[in-house]
This record gives structure tokens, C-alpha cells and sequence, in this order.
């Protein structure tokens, strides 16, 4: 080999190495970057531009089909799959370990995110404008008066003023509205129990600033005089500063002995101190006394005017209902007021107003923001997308309900739903904190409703449609009367929730329990076809602008 063959060949053998050598640092490269890149988005649409899905979803939730709008996604994507909600990328879960997974990662991966229009008129110290340890710390001086042993105490008060409202209100009428009824009972209570106002024109004068709140929060956010978002800022203003007086005159009752801690949630609060031994101030007071009584107004309402509802609608278990309820009353003696213990004996009772919270949760999901980039069943979700848990689409599943259409008490027997199954409240860091007091309440007035009166549906056709909070959108009221006459000798003419006479709605009760009701019913179901599809979007479109994530 000539020494001219010899370096060729050794020019050979580096060039070979040294492809040899990049093809190897190549393939490390891929199959490390192939290790490293992001996993997949879960699958799904984001829909229209600028719109997304929203539409879609504003439309079943108003038709209170909202679970279509889950059930459709989840039989082609599955059941975790992205949409395009109010402007934000969201991910949407819908079974019970999708739940459980947002309930357990608050201010872990992501946290509790209300809409912008509602947070601005509550308040930036109300208990959903706040996450991580500021939330921890005002819920729990929240709990000091909704836990049930502080509840125990204010079972009589409710007993007093449910007895009285019917006396009032109810008896002797041949028929009666009993959402419009109900929901003001239930405001009253809510004075009652927050801040003793016991006087019926000082909790008039609340009324109406409150329903103007109420009412405005859901609206377009612009702040400009006339609007109703504007009102409701003013009305909310309004009440703060009605509770700033009564704040002033109660922090001088306490401070002379008048007043005890626990007479009320005005007096619970402003004796509260934390463990670092700071008090509240007059602020987070206030916005969380309109947040309270925003959140527990409209949710036990509707609850309890529907559980009257599905009684008419079934008239055996109204009958079982009736027994319970007069045992109770037989075995504590007639004339004696109703107690917590008394509450906890009443297990058909509680199954009913379960089994109308599975067919009609009054809250039909809540939204999260993501806090930070996190893999989840093989699935990226990204930093700042929302994650949304739907009540409906558990309780409506045949996996988990059989028969999910029916009107059924006893699957609450026993243990039970399966954990994260059945979720009206909501569960972990943020499940409402107010749900052993709506059923305190919910449970007296059932009581003496059931003792006193028996009813059945003026108009057993009422559709209930739901906006997209926890405040069900009731178009119109109709009233529903009674059938019978109970061992009280009055004749009670009921009356329910609010129905829609409006042909763009489909009706709420399945077909299922239309054979159990008293009446001869027409045949139910107005079809789906009345609804003028262009105002159906428009009407979305409308709530969804206003809502302005
Ligand atoms: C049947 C009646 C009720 C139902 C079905 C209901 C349902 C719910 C649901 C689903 C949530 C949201 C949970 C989440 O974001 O994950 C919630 C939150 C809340 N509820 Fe209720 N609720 C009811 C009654 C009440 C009552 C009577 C009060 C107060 C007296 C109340 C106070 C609250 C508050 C303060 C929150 C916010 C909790 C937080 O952000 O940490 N609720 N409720």
C-alpha cells in the first residue's frame, strides 16, 4: 500500500466514524426529544372562531339539557375532552374520577374561577373572588356559623317562621304560587339568620336591591349608567352600606353585652379572630353576607319547590313522605317545634329532596383556572386553560344511575351513589359550605308543608330552564293545586316553580313519571323543533357576551 492509499483509507475510516458517530448523536437527539415532547392535547373541538363552543353550551344548559352537551362530546372524543368556553380553551370532565381529580387539586394545579361579572358585584373579599390561604382562613370563619352544631341552634327560628309563612301565606288558599312564595320565605330566613332583621319592612327594603343584584350580575359588565350590570353595582352598594349600620350598632351591642357570638352570622363574624389573631374587617363582612345571600337563595328554592313538584308527580312516595313525617311529630308530641335531632330522622324526606338534586341540580358545574401545566390520563393540560366539572353528566349516566331518568328515592338507600357520583355540592376545598344549612331549611319547610297539605300540579306541563349559574332562569309562573285533603282539614292549593310558557323550552320532567301523576296528563314533550334556532343563539350569544369572561 502506497503511503498516498493509506492516508485515503484512513480518510475513509474517520469520514465513516464520523457518520457513524452523528447518525448515533442523531438518533439519541430523536429518541430523547421524542421522550421529551409534550403529550397530547385531549382530543375535542374548539368549535367556531372567537365563539368557540359556547353557544352549544349556553343553549342545552338554558333548555336544562346540559348534559347533552357532555353525553355528544363524550361518545366521539371520550370522556375528558377540550371545548372552547366564554374566550378560554377548557377542558371538560365529566366522570366521577375526572371529578374527584378537581376537587382534591385546588391550589395544587388549578383553582375556583367565577366569572369576572359576578366576582366585580359580590366583592373582592367575597369568599369566590379568593384562593389559597385567604380562602382557607375566611372559610373557616364562615364555618363557625354554618357548621352543623351552630345550625342545631337556629332549627327553632327556621321551625317559628316556616309555621308562620304558611299560616300566613298558604292556608286556606285555593291555590298558590310556590316559587315566588317560596323564594321569599327563604329570603326572609336568610335576614333572619344572617343579621336578625325579623322586621318585615326592613327585609322589604332589602328585596329589592337585592333581586337587582341579582339579576344584574348575570348581565353584559358595562359600567355605564342604565345598564343592568351598572344597577347592580349600585344596588349592591347599596346593601353593603344598609350592613355597615347594622354592623356599627352590632359592634356596640357586643361591646355592652347585649348581643352573643353565636346569636347570628353578623354576630359569628365579628367576634371571629384567626389563629394569627387577625379579625375580619367590616369588608370581608359584608361582601360575604351578599355572597351568602346570593348562594343560598335561588339553590333551596328551586330545590324545594321541585321536591314539591316530583310529590304531586308520585303520589306513593308523597303518601310514605306523610308517614314519616307524622310519626315524627306523634312520637315528640303534638305542639312540640320540630328539632335538629327530629331533622335527622326524616331519611325518606332527605331521599326525596337527594333524588331532586340528582334530576335537577340547581348549580349544573363550576369552572377552574389551571395554575400550572399538568398530565392527567396521558393527556397535557395547559398552564391557564379552564377545567370544568359538570354536575348533570354523572348524575344523568345510566353507568352510574340506573334508569338516570326516573324518579327513584331509594338509590340513596344504603351506602349510597358512588363516591364523586353524585355532586350537587360540589366536593372538596370548595364544596359549598352552605349545604348543611339548605338542608336544615329544606327539610323544615318540607315537613310542614307535607303535615298540612297535599297538592297536585295545576299545570303538569311546566318546563324549568336553567341559565348558566346557580340561579335558575324562570320564565313565567304557573301555579299547581291540590288533589286531596290532609288530616289538617284545609285544602292546600300548591302551586310550583316558575314555568315557561314559552314554546322555546323543553320540558323538564322525564316521560317516565308522567304515568304516576294524579291527573290525566296531555301527552308531554313539546318538541325540541318549537325552538326558533336563530333566537335560541341569539339569546346564548346575548349571555354570553354579557357574562364577558
Ligand atoms: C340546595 C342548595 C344548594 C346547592 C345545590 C349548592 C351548590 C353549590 C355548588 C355546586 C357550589 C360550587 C362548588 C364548586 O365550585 O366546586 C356552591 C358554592 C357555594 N355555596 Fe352553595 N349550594 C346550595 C346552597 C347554599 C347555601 C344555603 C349557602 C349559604 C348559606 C351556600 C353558600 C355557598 C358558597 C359561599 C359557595 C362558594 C364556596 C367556595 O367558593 O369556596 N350554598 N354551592
Amino acid at each position: 500500500m502506497t503511503l498516498a492509499e493509506a492516508i485515503n483509507n484512513q480518510r475513509a475510516l474517520f469520514l465513516g466514524a464520523g457518520i457513524l458517530l452523528l447518525s448515533i448523536i442523531f438518533q439519541l437527539w430523536r429518541s430523547s426529544s421524542r421522550r421529551s415532547s409534550p403529550l397530547p392535547l385531549p382530543p375535542g373541538s374548539y368549535g367556531l372562531p372567537f365563539f368557540g363552543e359556547t353557544l352549544q353550551f349556553l343553549y342545552t344548559q338554558r333548555r336544562n339539557l346540559s348534559w347533552t352537551f357532555v353525553d355528544d362530546r363524550v361518545s366521539v372524543y371520550g370522556e375528558i375532552f377540550k371545548t372552547h368556553l366564554f374566550g378560554v380553551p377548557t377542558v371538560l370532565f365529566s366522570n366521577p374520577a375526572g371529578n374527584k381529580m378537581i376537587f382534591t387539586s385546588e391550589n395544587k394545579l388549578c383553582h375556583v374561577a367565577w366569572p369576572p361579572s359576578i366576582v366585580n358585584v359580590l366583592g373582592k373579599r367575597a369568599l369566590i373572588a379568593l384562593t389559597g390561604d385567604e380562602a382557607k382562613s375566611l372559610r373557616k370563619a364562615l364555618m363557625t356559623f354554618l357548621r352543623p352544631e351552630a345550625l342545631q341552634v337556629y332549627t327553632g327560628r327556621v321551625n317559628k317562621s316556616a309555621q308562620s309563612f304558611l299560616e300566613e301565606n298558604w292556608r286556606g288558599r285555593s291555590e298558590v304560587k310556590v316559587f315566588p312564595l317560596l323564594k321569599r320565605f327563604i329570603f326572609r330566613i336568610a335576614c333572619e339568620l344572617l343579621m336578625s332583621r325579623y322586621n318585615r319592612q326592613e327585609q322589604e327594603m332589602l328585596e329589592k336591591p337585592f333581586s337587582t343584584m341579582v339579576h344584574g350580575q348575570m348581565q353584559l359588565p358595562i359600567r355605564l349608567p342604565g345598564t343592568r350590570y351598572s344597577k347592580a353595582i349600585v344596588a349592591a352598594n347599596l346593601l353593603r352600606s344598609q350592613f355597615q349600620l347594622w354592623i356599627e350598632e352590632r359592634k356596640r351591642d357586643l361591646a355592652s353585652g347585649k348581643g352573643l357570638p353565636d346569636d347570628d352570622m353578623l354576630s359569628c363574624l365579628l367576634t371571629y379572630v384567626s389563629e394569627n389573631g387577625t379579625p375580619l374587617s367590616d369588608e370581608d363582612i359584608k361582601d360575604n353576607i351578599l355572597l351568602m345571600l346570593f348562594a343560598g337563595h335561588d339553590t333551596s328554592t328551586l330545590v324545594t319547590a321541585l321536591a314539591l313538584r316530583y310529590l304531586a308527580l308520585n303520589p306513593d312516595i308523597f303518601d310514605a313522605v306523610y308517614r314519616e313525617n307524622k310519626e315524627i311529630l306523634e312520637e315528640k308530641g303534638h305542639g312540640k317545634p320540630l328539632s335538629w335531632a327530629d331533622i335527622q330522622k326524616m331519611k325518606l324526606s332527605w331521599r326525596v329532596v337527594q333524588e331532586t338534586l340528582r334530576l335537577q341540580p340547581p348549580s349544573q358545574g363550576s369552572f377552574r383556572k389551571v395554575i400550572q401545566t399538568f398530565e392527567y390520563n396521558g393527556f397535557r393540560i395547559p398552564n391557564a386553560w379552564k377545567l370544568y366539572w359538570s354536575v348533570n353528566s354523572t348524575h344523568r349516566n345510566a353507568k352510574y344511575f340506573e334508569e338516570p331518568d326516573k324518579f327513584d328515592p331509594s338509590r340513596f338507600e344504603g351506602a349510597g351513589p358512588a363516591p364523586c357520583t353524585f355532586v350537587p355540592f360540589g366536593g372538596g376545598a370548595r364544596m359549598c359550605p352552605g349545604n348543611e344549612f339548605a338542608r336544615m331549611v329544606i327539610m323544615v319547610l318540607l315537613h310542614h308543608i307535607v303535615i298540612h297539605f297535599s297538592w297536585t300540579l295545576v299545570d303538569p306541563h311546566e318546563i324549568i330552564t336553567v341559565g348558566c349559574s346557580l340561579r335558575p332562569k324562570v320564565l313565567s309562573e304557573k301555579s299547581f293545586k291540590p288533589s286531596s285533603i290532609t288530616d289538617s282539614g284545609s285544602q292546600m292549593h300548591g302551586s310550583c316553580i316558575g314555568l315557561s310558557t314559552q314554546p322555546t323550552a323543553m320540558p323538564s320532567i322525564s316521560r317516565s313519571q308522567t304515568s304516576l301523576t294524579r291527573h290525566v296528563l296531555r301527552e308531554q314533550g313539546q318538541p325540541l323543533t318549537h325552538l326558533s334556532l336563530l333566537e335560541g343563539a341569539l339569546e346564548c350569544a346575548q349571555e354570553m357576551n354579557l357574562l364577558a369572561w
